[in-house]
């Protein structure tokens, strides 16, 4: 993106990567990722104004580990190195980088010795810092001087004498750092000089002109479920290219109560965008009949998405774009970014894609996350029930009838969904909390109706509140709603004689059930 004001950040393969330039769009200012070992001439570019080295997985030590061309340090601009990226500064400066024997996660009290350094201003002397680290520096090198330590890591910040370089080895980017966006602020504007006047709809421009370069002629199909990324998703690509678009909703037979009629609905009615509703539920529940493994139902169900989309494609013309409104959040969550994350759960739309297809992918929200993307959704003008809508998984019902899935199993599910749904809004709660969701259990449990006897399955419900779905909290929902929510499951839906309440956060949980 053409601007005279940007921040680059060389990637070393650390998970929290985004999150450093996410914090950076916060405040308003353009960042680039860009390869470590990006060509040291192409970072001369005035418009970068400094550049971020994050973190990573491999030792300094290691052979083939991931290293900076000497050249790199000649360039003339604020450098602030990250964990992995302070251990290279140190190293390529010959101070001492040592193997530790206890390696260091979480939290840690980082000492200020040098006060006035820009770098932390607004500091107080003792703040709490997030750790990730098995190396540390031992002895600094001989142009820097120390800002601050910590009990396991002695040089927890340093800094060059007369050039504007600085490392530091705890993560200012999570946000379990106390002071961390301030001390990325303090590097970015103080330092490095950058006017805070970047902004979303700036975003959205950009995206705007790179799909429009990347697509040129062609036609591109995308999958459009009706939730918030697909929704955001059709709007930015059709503010784009326009009638290149075209949408298709697969309903796969998990789908909640009247899903298929409200996004046709809403989509061809009343937006009049070009969608093809299919209906694929004999083809998803045909092949998930008896599988009751949750990451081969994922599988199985990102596959025949993908089988769908491109069936659907070859009745279109000149279409050689898949696009989807996948997030930062599914990516890193099914591992497939670089970085050592391990696989939690196959998201459909990421690790449940076949490793072939003829489609090629157009992800343009890929890099953003939740909160991000409702508010790129509300400048571009979309009704506000549309973005607050809480998300729901593409395997939809499937994660959430645990086990096998049956055709009766989907029906009893949607019917106690949409009360528990129905009642939130109801008590004007919907909006009070991230994502809500009935689960039908493969247990069976005695009860008693009217003097008889019943032998039928639980339900669990689970609210959570969350901004970016990568940890969430369990809602405290008042005991009173819960009663009625309860009592009009058990009584309306046949097949449900019990109802429970999910009190997990996320982490030990996930938000789903499987
Ligand atoms: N039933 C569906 N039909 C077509 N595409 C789908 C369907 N379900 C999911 N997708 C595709 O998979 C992507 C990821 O699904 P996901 O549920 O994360 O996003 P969403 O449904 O757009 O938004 P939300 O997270 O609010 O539910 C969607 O953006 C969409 O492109
Ligand atoms: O489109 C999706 N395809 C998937 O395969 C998938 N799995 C989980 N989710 C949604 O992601 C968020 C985090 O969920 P978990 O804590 O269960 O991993 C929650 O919002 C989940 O609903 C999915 N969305
Ligand atoms: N988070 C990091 O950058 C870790 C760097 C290096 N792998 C270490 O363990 O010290
Ligand atoms: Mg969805």
């Amino acid at each position: 993106m053409e601007t005279q004001n940007k921040i680059a950040i060389l990637d070393f393969g650390s998970q929290y990567t985004k999150l450093i330039a996410r914090r950076i769009r916060e405040l308003s200012i353009y960042s680039e990722i860009l390869p470590y070992n990006t060509d040291p001439a192409d970072l001369a570019d005035p418009s970068i104004k400094g550049v971020i080295l994050s973190g990573g997985p491999r030792s300094v030590f290691d052979k083939g580990a991931p290293a900076l061309d000497q050249k790199f340090w000649e360039i003339d601009k604020p450098i602030l190195g990250i964990c992995y990226g302070l251990q290279l500064m140190c190293r390529d400066f010959n101070g001492e980088v040592v193997s530790a024997d206890d390696r260091e996660y979480g939290p840690a009290n980082l000492q200020l010795d040098h006060h006035n350094s820009p770098l932390f201003k607004g500091f107080e002397a003792k703040t709490r810092v997030w750790m990730s680290h098995g190396d540390r520096l031992d002895k600094a090198p001989a142009d820097f001087h120390i800002l601050g330590t910590s009990e396991n890591a002695p040089i927890t910040a340093m800094a060059h004498n007369q050039r504007p370089l600085y490392g530091i080895q705890f993560h200012p980017e999570v946000s379990h750092s106390e002071n961390g966006l301030t001390l990325i602020k303090n590097f970015v504007t103080d330092i490095c000089g950058c006017a805070q006047d970047w902004l979303m709809k700036d975003y959205i421009e950009a995206a705007v002109e790179e799909i429009r370069e990347q697509v040129g002629d062609d036609h591109v199909l995308l999958g459009l479920s009706g939730g918030v990324d697909s929704s955001v998703a059709a709007a930015l690509i059709h503010k784009a290219i326009g009638d290149q678009l075209t949408c298709v909703f697969v309903d796969h037979g998990m789908m909640r109560k009247d899903e298929r009629k409200q996004v046709v609905h809403t989509f061809k009615d009343q937006f009049g965008i070009h969608l093809i509703p299919v209906d694929a539920s004999d083809l998803f529940l045909g092949r998930l009949a008896g599988v009751d493994d949750p990451e081969q139902k994922r599988k199985i169900i990102g596959r025949t998405f993908v089988e769908v989309f491109e069936s659907e494609s070859k009745k279109l013309n000149n279409v050689t774009y898949l696009a989807q409104g996948t997030l930062y959040p599914d990516v890193i969550e099914s591992a497939v970014a670089v970085g050592p994350a391990q696989t939690i759960k196959s998201h459909h739309n990421v690790g449940g894609l076949p490793e072939k297809m003829h489609l090629k992918l157009l992800e343009p929200l890929r890099d953003l996350f939740k909160d991000e993307v409702r508010q790129v959704g509300r400048l571009l003008g979309l009704p506000e029930v549309m973005v607050e809508r809480h998300p729901f998984p593409g395997p939809g019902l499937a994660v959430r009838i645990l086990g096998e899935i049956t055709r009766e199993g989907v029906a009893v599910l949607q019917e106690a969904d949409a009360i528990f749904i129905d009642m939130l809004h109801q008590w004007g709660l919907y909006n009070e909390v991230s994502q809500a969701f009935a689960v039908l259990l493969p247990v069976r449990t005695v009860g008693i109706m009217g003097d008889e006897r019943t032998y039928e399955q639980v339900c669990a419900i689970r609210s959570v509140s969350t901004t970016d779905f990568m940890t969430a909290d369990w809602s405290r929902l008042p005991y009173d709603f819960l009663g009625e929510v309860s009592s009009r499951i058990v009584n309306e839906v046949k097949g449900i004689n019990r109802v429970v309440f999910d009190i997990t956060s996320k982490p030990p949980g996930t938000i789903e059930w499987e």
